[in-house]
């Protein structure tokens, strides 16, 4: 579950953002909805305390994120969100697989080839795991970006446009996949879009 509370930001004096409170409940999608340059990611950079807010509150499960030093935030958010980045970032010497594999080691937890592989065969790339990142498509690097989210099941899941280098097929699938997710760990989804084809097919909805 994740609740914000009168969250405020600023990069400047004269850039100032006043967030809406939003809710997510385990097992349940939220999509925060706006053009570009609203705060889309800033505002999801605030709920995974990549950024510091000025003001308010961010709650995961019933730990107020805005208490934490900074080393436990960093392990929180190892542990309990899987972040889907706008622009993946990979350790280009690493393969897929190792790729993966590093969530886990960064959560502190064994690795999981055995998911790894699962969640490679879901996503259409497993015949890929030996492969280094930048030998794939942006579209195949999308897909390995939300399996390494996955990877240590999240209690919470942001996704920064996941659909935005994916055709309609393809956005399908993510989103389909995104969900189907987050409902078998009884992860909140949470996924910030400009991508107006995602607006049917999420309930919940927040514009900035
Ligand atoms: N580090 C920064 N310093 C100053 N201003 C910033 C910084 N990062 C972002 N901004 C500004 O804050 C505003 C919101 O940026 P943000 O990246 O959150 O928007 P966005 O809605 O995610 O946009 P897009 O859909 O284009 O990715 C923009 O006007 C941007 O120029």
């Amino acid at each position: 579950m994740l609740a914000t509370n009168q969250l405020t930001f600023a990069y400047t004096s004269d850039k100032r953002f006043a967030f809406p409170d939003v809710r997510c409940a385990n097992r349940e999608a939220l999509l925060i909805l706006g053009r570009s340059g609203t705060g889309k990611t800033t505002f999801l950079h605030l709920l995974a305390l990549l950024l510091t807010p000025k003001s308010g509150s961010v709650t995961i499960d019933n730990t107020d994120l805005t208490t934490l030093s900074p080393a436990q935030t960093a392990t929180f958010r190892a542990q309990h969100l899987g972040i889907i980045y706008q622009k993946p970032h990979f350790v280009s010497s690493l393969s897929v697989l190792d790729n993966l594999l590093m969530a886990n080691y960064l959560a502190g937890k064994p690795q999981d080839k055995k998911r790894a592989t699962e969640l490679a065969g879901q996503l259409g790339f497993d015949g890929q795991l030996q492969k280094k990142t930048n030998q794939m498509s942006q579209g195949e690097q999308q897909r390995v970006s939300i399996a390494r989210a996955m990877m240590n099941q999240p209690s919470v899941i942001l996704a920064d446009e996941p659909t935005s280098s994916l055709d309609d097929d393809n956005t399908d699938r993510v989103v389909r996949l995104l969900r189907e997710q987050s409902e078998q760990i009884g992860a909140s989804l949470i996924v910030v879009t400009h991508d107006q084809r995602l607006k049917d097919v999420f309930t919940n909805r927040v514009e900035l």
